[in-house]
């Protein structure tokens, strides 16, 4: 048999069948031009044997990225495990409107639930003068975001264990979050590899998935400068209640809601 061959047979069989290329080609770290060239060639048998492993693994529902172990964010290759949320396109339009917004030099800024660490890298990345503090109320996932500070050679961040400000004592420029924002009723409608893999305390909130929100609200003053700004991930569904609870508690700041590029309410800017 070929790779091709190889490759059909399974493919027929998995829900993303093209997840199977990516990872094989992935894992043995091929270019475009010699993945295609194998493909007509006679399949090895330690690459069969391997090729079923991912067709094994991708048919349980598992994630691709966590096969894999890494993942690309904003041009930043990050370790991905089930110790932290996959990152997702959208979040790098929420870092793209910080970056676009603030060009001013030596900002302290404050990223709640860190997760793998990308939006705390990505900025310290991009504003190497910048002091980021990077949170999570999860150790394990502090750890993983700590090694990807390692991998990424991104070195102007601390990391605090906290839950949301509970462990915070400064004042910060901006404060970024994209906390866990899915209610718990909306589980009956999300696909298994989210469901079955991604951890449930980067997805779920109580309150209607609005809990974070709402600590971050009723808080978020003590812990920004006078000029201070919040930017936020939130739901597609949740733009007019998000905004409601934060000009509420920030009478004298403009609240602005955005779209991602596929036009959905995704972003709140607080400023
Ligand atoms: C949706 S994930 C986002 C991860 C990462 N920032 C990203 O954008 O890919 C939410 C993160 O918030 C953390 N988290 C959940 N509840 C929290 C809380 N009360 N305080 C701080 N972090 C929390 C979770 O452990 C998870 O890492």
């Amino acid at each position: 048999m070929t790779y091709l061959q190889t490759f059909q047979t399974y493919e027929k069989q998995l829900t993303r069948p093209e997840e199977l290329r990516y990872v094989f080609r992935y894992a043995r770290n091929l270019s475009y031009t010699d993945f295609v060239m194998l493909l007509n060639t006679e399949i090895s048998a330690e690459d069969e044997n391997f090729m079923k492993m991912i067709f094994k693994r991708l048919q349980k529902d598992e994630p691709a990225q966590y096969i894999v172990g890494e993942t690309e964010f904003y041009g930043l290759t990050i370790t991905v495990d089930r110790r932290a949320l996959i990152p997702r396109p959208e979040t790098e339009e929420l870092v793209d409107l910080i970056l676009a917004e603030n060009a001013t030099e030596g900002l302290k800024v404050l990223d709640i639930g860190t997760g793998t660490g990308v939006i705390a890298l990505s900025l310290g990345k991009h504003q190497p003068t910048w002091q980021l503090t990077a949170t999570d109320i999860s150790a394990e996932t502090l750890e993983l975001a700590a090694q990807n500070a390692e991998k990424t050679k991104i070195s102007n961040l601390t990391f605090i264990q906290s839950d949301v400000f509970s462990h915070i004592s400064e004042k910060y420029d901006i404060i970024v979050s994209n906390p866990p924002y899915i209610a718990d009723f909306e589980k009956a409608d999300m696909a298994k590899n989210v469901l079955e893999y991604e951890p449930h305390l980067a997805l779920f909130a109580e309150n209607d998935g609005l809990a974070i929100y709402q600590k971050m609200a009723e808080n978020a003053s003590q812990f920004l400068t006078e000029t201070g700004k919040l930017y936020l991930e939130i739901g597609y569904l949740q733009g007019q209640s998000v905004s409601q609870l934060f000009q509420h508690h920030f009478p004298q700041k403009r609240v602005r809601v955005l779209q991602d590029l596929s036009g959905k309410d995704r972003m709140i800017a607080i400023d």
